[in-house]
């Protein structure tokens, strides 16, 4: 689903200290090709363009990067060499950034997606312990980490095949242990009206109008 992105504004979260306080922050977390993507986008649809947005916190890594180390960014996010030569020295960069400030790319993603007056974020890539902790320490109880699981057999079927240096790596693994979740959903079959229900269930989001169900 197409989210609208600020390409141009690759300054870190200048309105960061000026914005509104959303209502509800749903992080969402799982390995490659368990549905991250698929359910987020469901969700956002039935939630509403108005009332939610997605974030994607590994948006704003390549348009900072690009403009920092003076690189080609259209060919940063295409699939070809470019993209591969720079893949490791990227990742290399990004993580010290993260080392001195792990909030660095959440407040960028949360400018670059515009979410500012948005009341429902909808982070679809959680990676880290300290992403969700960045979240929490700066949003509190409006946070809602979830995790979405399938089984290595359905993720195949859905094109994931083990790749050694990505799936035993920090971003895919660092969040196997955490033990905080708020729901778990599983997402193993085409039917995902359950695991919906849940996640709407969770942020008390039903048909009443939504200026009603927002209300403080
Ligand atoms: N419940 C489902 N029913 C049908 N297709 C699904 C379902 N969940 C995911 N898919 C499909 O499986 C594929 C992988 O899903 P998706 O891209 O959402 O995974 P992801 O967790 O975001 O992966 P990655 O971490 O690699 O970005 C997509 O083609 C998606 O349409």
């Amino acid at each position: 689903m197409a989210t609208a992105i600020n390409m141009e504004n690759t300054s870190v979260a200048h309105n960061f200290e000026n914005s509104r306080k959303p209502k509800y922050i749903l992080l969402f977390s799982g390995k490659r090709k368990c549905g991250k993507d698929y359910i987020t986008d469901i969700l956002h649809t039935r939630i509403g363009d108005q009332e939610s947005v997605i974030i994607k916190l590994s948006g704003p890594i390549k348009t900072h990067w690009s403009k920092t180390a003076s690189l080609d960014l259209n060919k940063l996010l295409g699939n070809g060499e470019y993209k591969e030569h720079y893949r490791l020295e990227m990742a290399r960069w990004s993580e010290a950034i993260r080392k001195k400030d792990n909030g660095y790319f959440c407040r960028a993603a949360i400018d670059m997606y515009n979410a500012h007056d948005k009341p429902i974020w909808i982070v679809s890539d959680a990676r880290r312990k300290t992403d969700i902790q960045w979240f929490k320490e700066n949003y509190g109880d409006a946070c809602k980490a979830i995790r979405i699981i399938a089984s290595p057999e359905i993720r195949e079927q859905r094109g994931w095949k083990f790749t050694s240096g990505i799936d035993d790596a920090e971003t895919e693994c660092d969040l196997d242990d955490f033990d905080n979740w708020d729901l778990q959903i599983e997402n193993n079959t085409n039917n995902i009206e359950a695991a919906l229900e849940q996640i709407l269930k969770l942020i008390r989001f039903n048909t009443l109008p939504f200026f009603i169900q927002f209300c403080d």
